[in-house]
């Protein structure tokens, strides 16, 4: 019997706004944000930035969290992330701010960006059009145009890769140029692994997927710093595949989650567990293989994932990038469409009418 997800003409039909080209793009994503990123004009930045913010939700804010993890080893500053319309008291004169929404309309975003400008920070925007962009090009503010016309979520690569290059072109952080060419030839190599014409038997993103079909996923980061990672791949199941999921990261979660997996059968029957890891040494690998023997042992199964590349950028999408092609997948396993988000939109829409 032919595999579902071989039956390629038949898929196409479920995603007719077409999430998966836009997965498998990506490459080229990048290649195009970082080329306008060091393109724009930079203005109005102070020369005393000692902190950063980033401020976005959804897709968006996933970009702010992996330019704090990818920036873990080296920035001097701190690097934090605001997912809210309000914003912490500390934000100054002297933080530099990268307001990033894909559409520029979304409401907590804007009202925060406004927030930080009103306080003297330097603001960077980086949007597609919308109020954001109206409200840097008002008040010259160095905006980071990207194109426009896909889910904020397919745009990973232009809401995480302008703030990589602004900083460097601030002389705040080292060249990313190397890190963009080495992500853009690991992402271009792993597409032709992951994409559509692969059959199942020899595609890993097509056997996840299934793995994950009539389960809920959890996703577990082996390292802090890439809780982001897990953070992705459970966005990309929930809005891609309409699927619950979760995640937790180690070593925090050896300290209270791995005792939900003493709780009974019915509980633990439905998971199915994805371990996202750089690379298993001491303490980690004794971690991650007692709970992989324990999680096995009820039956539920267990999929380990390595990232690969030389530097952080990289690995991250070398962690994200499957879940990127498997949640597409699974939406055509599950009849969805991957684009749509109909319960996110219909709240938009009641919030706009009470308000009106
Ligand atoms: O990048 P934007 O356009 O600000 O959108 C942020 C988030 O809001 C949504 O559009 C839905 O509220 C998400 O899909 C998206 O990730």
């Amino acid at each position: 019997m032919v595999e579902k997800l071989d039956q390629i003409e038949e898929l196409k039909k479920l995603d007719p706004k077409d999430m998966y080209s836009a997965v498998y793009n990506l490459p080229e994503q990048i290649e195009r944000a970082a080329e306008v990123a060091y393109n724009a004009e930079i203005k109005n930045i102070s020369d005393k930035i000692d902190k950063v913010l980033v401020l976005g939700m959804g897709g968006s804010a996933i970009g702010g969290d992996v330019l704090q993890s990818v920036l873990f080893k080296e920035a001097k500053f701190p690097v934090f992330v605001n997912r809210d319309y309000d914003l912490p008291n500390w934000v100054d004169e002297s933080t530099l701010v990268f307001a990033v929404s894909y559409s520029g309309h979304t409401v907590e975003t804007i009202n925060s960006a406004k927030l930080s400008y009103s306080r003297g920070a330097s603001v960077v925007a980086v949007t597609s059009g919308g109020v954001l962009k109206e409200f840097a090009q008002e008040n010259n503010l160095t905006l980071v145009e990207i194109p426009s016309g896909m889910a904020p979520r397919a745009a990973i690569g232009y809401v995480t890769i302008p703030s990589f290059v602004i900083l460097e072109r601030l002389g705040l952080i080292s060249s990313k140029k190397k890190d963009i060419e080495e992500t853009v030839a690991y992402l271009r190599n792993k597409r032709e692994e992951f994409k559509i014409e692969v059959p199942t038997e020899q595609n890993v993103a097509k056997k996840v997927a299934k793995m994950m079909f009539k389960h809920i996923p959890v996703i577990y980061a082996v390292e802090e710093k890439w809780k982001v990672a897990a953070y992705r791949w459970k966005c990309q199941i929930n809005e891609n595949s309409k699927y619950p999921a979760f995640y937790h990261f180690f070593p925090e979660l050896n300290h209270n989650e791995i005792m939900a997996w003493e709780a009974i059968d019915n509980v633990i029957k439905p998971l199915t567990l994805i371990f996202l890891y750089t690379s298993l040494e001491g303490e980690m690998k004794i971690r991650v293989e007692f709970m992989q023997e324990k999680i096995s042992a009820r039956g539920v199964p267990v999929f380990l994932w390595q990232a690969e590349g030389n530097n952080p950028l990289t690995q991250f999408f070398s962690l994200t990038y499957l879940g990127d092609f498997a949640t597409v997948y699974l939406a055509y396993l599950a009849d969805k469409d991957p684009f749509s988000i109909g319960y996110i939109n219909e709240l938009k829409l009641r919030i706009g009418q009470a308000l009106s």
